[in-house]
């Protein structure tokens, strides 16, 4: 099968990783999208919620929309959640899928710095979304990766990993850390947030303090 996998620190989940996941397995046709919770983001603070609570969160989501599957793999594991260690595991466990990996245009430009990242393309493709704000240029590391790797959406070829795809998805402007900040002010982001992870975030007091 074809997966997709979106991996987060989701603190908390939002429409902003909703809708783009979903508009990305309709185009590519993808079998199903697993949301993928790390423990400890390598690249960013440390969440303000724990692990277990932001497994729960993406659980919420995971009932309510049957196209995305809750992956635990790196909420399980101790340590600084490596993509290439948890792609590693995958192909191990489930040799008989294709991994497509969801990275927004603001992470990709900084994969260079990923651990073992150019090892990646031997594990998975890349899903490229634009993000708002956000552009290559020929001057990045990066750059010349993408332009040699980019194929066009539909022209899958016989190789079971290293292609990029670019996508136009519908722009999202949500965040996380814009949403931790409206719940420390007393707000219920309604429009950012499903009604079920709202509703946890209220029964377990989650962002009182300021971020
Ligand atoms: N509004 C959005 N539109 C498109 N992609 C998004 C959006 N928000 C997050 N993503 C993508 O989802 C993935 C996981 O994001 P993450 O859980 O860190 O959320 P975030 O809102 O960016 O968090 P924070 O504000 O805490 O940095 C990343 O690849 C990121 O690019
Ligand atoms: O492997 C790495 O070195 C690495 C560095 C930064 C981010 N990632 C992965 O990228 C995904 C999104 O990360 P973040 O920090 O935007 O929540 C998540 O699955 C992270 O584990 C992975």
């Amino acid at each position: 099968m074809r997966i997709g996998i979106l991996g987060g620190t989701f603190d908390p989940i939002h429409f902003g990783h909703i809708r783009p996941a979903l508009e990305i397995k309709s185009l590519l046709g993808l079998d199903s999208i697993w949301l993928m919770p790390n423990h400890i983001p390598p690249h960013k603070a440390s969440p303000l919620v724990n692990t277990k609570q932001r497994l729960a969160m993406v659980e919420l989501v995971c009932q309510e929309y049957k196209e995305f599957k809750l992956c635990d793999i790196e909420a399980r594991r101790s340590g600084p959640s490596y993509l290439f260690t948890t792609l590693e595991e995958l192909n191990k466990i489930y040799p008989e899928h294709e991994f497509f990996f969801l990275i927004g245009t603001d992470s990709l430009v900084s994969l260079p710095s990923w651990y073992h990242w150019q090892s990646l393309f031997n594990l998975c493709h890349f899903v490229v979304s634009t993000r708002k704000g956000w552009r290559l240029t020929s001057d990045m590391p990066i750059f010349k990766e993408y332009e040699q790797r980019l194929t066009t959406l539909g022209q899958f070829k016989s190789q079971k990993s290293g292609l990029i795809f670019q996508v136009d998805i519908t722009p999202q402007a949500y965040s996380s850390t814009q949403i931790r900040q409206q719940v420390s002010q007393g707000l219920s982001p309604s429009d950012a947030v499903p009604r079920q992870v709202l509703k946890f975030i209220a029964e377990k007091n989650l962002y009182q303090t300021p971020a």
